[in-house]
């Protein structure tokens, strides 16, 4: 990561440099541009003897002075130009005396001076003594330059091999937590899995799954609590089966059990989604019948209820005959509470049984 960060900061870093070598290279070509448009106004003036000439040698020396004064103050970061930029600057200083020297011989003789041929030759090797000096820190800069750009390719390099490092470090960061947040999902849910599952046998019979005992008192007192709100009735139907013991010490509790089984999904068959049936123990099972119009309703399904045992109950091709007893209550017109109710519906059952089995009461009646 810091090795990345390092690559980039001198990735950076060298470019600007390779930039400002740029820019000093062209400053040198100009300068070499600078000085030949000052000689050209010189020449021309020298020539021609017009004085428009003169403008274009001061704006060439102009010209020069500045390039001259950004090279010198920017050699600070390019040491190795300084010797040909100091010659450079004698030369030029040469250069403009003697294209000076000349003009003043043209203007004190009036016309073109026969000497002037000397100071030509001078000025023309002067001019070359100054390209050869610029040449060489052209020259210098090129060297300079082609070594920033061997830097840049490497830190391109360093920098690609090391967002692909991090990249792979990232990716593996990533997949080891989701890894992690996985199993941890993993783990919750299956506590919660767990969890549900205590509470459901909490709430439940193991043997049929139906709701139990505990369950019929919370649901109760819910359909209690409601009915008490709105004013409308509901029904405890307390069912005991007939002839079970004899089943047990016939064929056995296991038999038994897959009777009691049996039975609890013929109930679940013709009850419909709003009533609650629940194993209150053994042979018994309390239905809370939760909304009915008409206590014929409740007559009806008794007589279901009883009709399911009407032929024998086939358990692992035993055929075995059983029936159901059957107590009701009802809200308010049996019990204005909840355990009220509850004996009312049991004590219905007894009277059910004593009237010889398989049959319904309605309490007190
Ligand atoms: N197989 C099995 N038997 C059970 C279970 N719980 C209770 N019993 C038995 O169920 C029987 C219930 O007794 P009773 O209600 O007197 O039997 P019954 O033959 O239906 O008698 P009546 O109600 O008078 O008709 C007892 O023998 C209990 O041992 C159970 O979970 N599985």
């Amino acid at each position: 990561m810091l090795w990345l960060f390092i690559a980039m900061y001198q990735l950076v870093s060298f470019s600007e440099q390779k930039d400002s070598v740029d820019r000093q290279r062209y400053d040198v070509a100009a300068l070499a541009r600078a000085i030949t448009n000052a000689e050209s106004g010189q020449r021309g003036y020298l020539l021609t003897g017009h004085t428009l000439f003169l403008d274009t040698m001061e704006q060439g020396r102009a010209d020069t002075h500045t390039l001259v004064a950004r090279l010198d103050s920017q050699a600070s970061d390019f040491e190795l130009i300084r010797p040909e930029l100091g010659k450079v600057k004698q030369l030029i200083h040469r250069k403009f005396d003697v294209m000076d020297r000349s003009i003043q011989v043209q203007m004190r003789a009036g016309s073109y001076a026969s000497h002037l041929t000397v100071s030509k030759d001078k000025s023309r090797e002067l001019m070359k003594l100054i390209n050869d000096q610029l040449a060489q820190m052209d020259s210098k800069l090129q060297h300079l330059r082609s070594d920033y750009a061997q830097e840049i390719r490497q830190r391109v390099i360093e920098s690609v091999i090391g967002a692909v490092l991090l990249c792979i470090l990232i990716i593996g960061v990533l997949l080891f937590s989701y890894r992690n947040t996985t199993d941890l999902l993993g783990q919750m849910l299956e506590t919660q899995a767990v969890t549900e599952q205590l509470s459901h046998q909490v709430d439940h019979d193991l043997l049929t799954g139906l709701p139990n005992r505990r369950s019929v008192d919370e649901h109760l007192e819910n359909v209690f609590q409601r009915a008490r709100h709105v004013s409308k009735p509901f029904a405890i139907f307390f069912m005991d089966l007939d002839g079970f013991k004899h089943v047990n010490d016939e064929y056995g509790h296991e038999i038994g059990d897959a009777l009691l089984i049996e039975v609890a999904s013929m109930f679940q068959r013709v009850l419909r989604q709003t009533d609650f049936l629940a194993r209150q123990g053994g042979d018994e099972f309390v239905l809370v019948v939760g909304s009915y119009l008409h206590r014929m309703e409740l007559v009806q399904l008794a007589q279901r209820l009883i009709q399911l045992f009407a032929r024998p109950v086939i358990v692992r091709t035993m055929a075995l005959n059983i029936g159901v007893s059957i107590g009701i209550a009802e809200y308010p017109r049996h019990g204005k509470q909840v355990k009220q109710l509850l004996h009312a519906a049991d004590q219905a059952m007894y009277v059910s049984k004593k009237n010889g089995k398989n049959s319904y009461s309605f309490d007190g009646e």
